[in-house]
């Protein structure tokens, strides 16, 4: 069986930094975003795993890098168990930062460090129904608490767009209320904490690695931060690839990336080829 062929980006600046990671992968991070770039978008978020092909990729890939990270708005315990990254050899350095990184989880330890809860999500957490209701009747919109954060999903409602654009307002105000924030992804309005976001927690991990070279793959509103924070990390020398997995719902990665892939599998192939090349 021969070897997957890497992908070229189409930046300079990814050429550089794909360049630089594989000269020098022991000082290079690849982060990687979960729902929609490790995990197929499915309707149910309880449902989503990890890509039958992502770990086995992923445990091939950890042990020439610097470190391997999962950067996501899931709270870091369910994305380890979501994504199957639990005692998995290769991943042993492996580190999950949930909830746009107010939660860490490292493989090393194998537990998650976590900040005191926000008091606004109890807050939020009692009104929603009521704002809810008297939002309109959209069927199918969904809750999801995540006890950090609360998630409205519109994906499986009548008309999901809709949805979405109809509760915008109404829970943009509910969060301002408590001193939260509305993080808007794929059919879903996240309540949650400010003070960081993926930007912050990937940069932050960046600098404690000490890291040379990183490669981010996200596919998300939630994203655009990590890749605002990977393109100022190359104006202090880091050289950065951006990987857009590439979805209909959202445009605005593809848009800034240096890489486009096809979803969760495209990503699954890059993590593969660039395996393959480390081998
Ligand atoms: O940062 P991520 O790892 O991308 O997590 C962001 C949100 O992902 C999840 O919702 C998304 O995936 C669901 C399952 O495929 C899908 O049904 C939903 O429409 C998507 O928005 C998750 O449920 C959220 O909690 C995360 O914040």
């Amino acid at each position: 069986m021969g070897s997957q062929p890497l992908p070229e980006p189409v930046t300079d600046a990814g050429r550089e930094g794909l360049a630089a990671l594989l000269a020098r992968p022991e000082h290079a991070v690849v982060a990687l975003d979960f729902d929609g770039t490790l995990a197929e978008i499915v309707t149910d978020p309880e449902r989503a795993r990890a890509h039958p092909g992502a770990v086995p990729a992923l445990a091939r890939l950890a042990p020439h890098l610097a470190s391997v990270a999962v950067v996501t708005g899931r709270p870091a315990g369910a994305a380890v168990r979501h994504g199957g990254f639990a005692g998995v050899p290769g991943l042993e350095r492996l580190v999950v930062l949930g909830h746009y990184g107010a939660e860490r989880w490292d493989a090393v330890t194998g537990t998650v460090r976590a900040p005191a809860p926000h008091p606004g999500v109890a807050s939020v957490r009692a009104e929603l129904p009521g704002v809810l209701d008297a939002s309109g009747t959209w069927q199918g919109t969904w809750t999801e608490d995540k006890g950090r954060a609360i998630a409205v999903h519109t994906r499986r409602a009548t008309d999901p767009q809709a949805a979405f654009e109809a509760l915008r307002a109404p829970l943009a105000a509910l969060a301002e209320r408590h001193g939260l924030i509305v993080e808007p992804g794929r059919f879903v309005l996240e309540l949650r904490p400010p003070g960081v976001d993926k930007g912050v927690a990937l940069a932050g991990y960046l600098r404690e690695t000490g890291a040379r070279a990183v490669l981010y793959a996200g596919d998300d509103l939630g994203d655009v931060a990590a890749f605002a924070a990977v393109e100022e990390l190359r104006g202090e020398g880091v050289a950065g690839t951006l990987v857009c997995s590439g979805s209909a719902e959202v445009t605005v990665l593809a848009e800034r990336a240096d890489l486009v892939v096809d979803g969760p599998s495209g990503v699954v192939e890059l993590l593969t080829a660039l395996a393959d090349k480390l081998g």
